[in-house]
């Protein structure tokens, strides 16, 4: 590749530019989360890998954990599977738990892993299972309204939540500069297989890792108002105001709480972006106030 003499010099400005952000992240961990919604085209997917390869190469450490919602109802429905989900987690009883495992850790993991690599990172995908990196446990679902006496057990299935995370082999990945790309399934104590909502596994591994920022990457500007405004820097309790007026439903439902858990376990920060606007991981990182929605640790 030549450059004219004139976009040489435009790159090395934009380069020069970036000096001082590249320099605030060098040496820290961040963890990203790649959400199903946000992989609709083969240019956002390319975008978002050349966004991770180029983290790598300027010395922060990327560690990638996806989704693949959108991509599992696909092949459920050309199954004549339903998916039902119940608070923004899908119902997984055992025939959705095979496709789960085989559209996560098969096809979504593997494309993301080759995509970094073909543009010069060293990706290495897992599942939670590989070196039981999540252990998991099952999830418990409660419900109750004002007319209950007490609350109700509803049983989803095989959807996990995470009980620990193995530190030791996400640090040896990272130090040998890999880029551990991490598809959401947890293993039980049995070795049973649990499906895990994404967020909350990039949450964990955030926490358990002690990394710097997490970057939840979706379909929407970040988390909105009823108006559609975004907010941001919202504290614990505007969070859970919003939460019992219905303003934040569904997908967002799990989002929201693991960021939250997330910086009062460490983090210094999360972050709710679209992942639907270009190279949005480097826009994150090279502004001054961020994109989307910012979550910090506050009452
Ligand atoms: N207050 C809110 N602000 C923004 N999005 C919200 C809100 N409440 C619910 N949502 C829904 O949450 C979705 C994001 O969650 P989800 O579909 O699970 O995304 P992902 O696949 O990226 O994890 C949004 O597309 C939107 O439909
Ligand atoms: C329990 C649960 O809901 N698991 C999710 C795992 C994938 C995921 O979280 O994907 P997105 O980030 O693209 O939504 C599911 O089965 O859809």
């Amino acid at each position: 590749m030549t450059l004219s003499h004139d976009a040489a010099s435009r790159f090395a400005q934009v380069l020069s530019e970036a000096l001082p952000y590249i320099n605030r992240f060098v040496g820290k961990t961040l963890v990203i989360k790649y959400g199903g919604n946000a992989m609709e085209s083969d240019e956002l997917k390319t975008g978002f890998a050349r966004d991770i390869v180029l983290m790598k190469a300027v010395g922060i450490n990327p560690v990638v954990v996806h989704g693949g919602g959108p991509q599992i109802g696909d092949l459920l429905k050309r199954l004549n599977i339903e998916s039902r989900f119940v608070d923004g987690m899908r119902v997984t009883d055992g025939q959705t738990m095979d496709v789960v495992e085989m559209v996560l850790g098969g096809q979504v993991n593997k494309d993301i892993v080759n995509l970094i690599n073909q543009h010069g990172g060293q990706a290495i995908g897992l599942t939670g299972k590989d070196a039981r990196l999540i252990r998991a446990r099952k999830l418990q679902v409660t419900r109750q309204t004002p007319e209950m006496t007490q609350p109700e057990i509803i049983d989803i299935g095989q959807v996990g939540e995470v009980a620990s995370v193995n530190t030791e082999l996400l640090d040896m990945l990272v130090r040998g500069n890999f880029i551990p790309v991490i598809a959401p399934i947890g293993v039980g104590p049995d070795g049973e297989s649990y499906n895990i909502n994404a967020d909350l596994v990039a949450g964990k591994v955030a926490e358990a890792i002690k990394a710097e920022k997490l970057m939840l990457l979706t379909n929407i500007a970040g988390l909105m108002d009823k108006e559609g405004k975004v907010l941001t820097g919202l504290s614990t309790a505007q969070v859970d105001a919003l939460i019992a007026d219905g303003t934040i439903y569904g997908g967002m439902l799990p989002k929201i709480r693991c960021a939250l858990e997330a910086v009062q376990g460490g983090v210094t920060s999360a972050h709710i972006i679209d992942g639907r606007v270009p190279n949005a991981v480097l826009l994150e990182i090279f502004t001054d106030t961020g994109v989307g929605t910012l979550i910090t640790n506050k009452a």
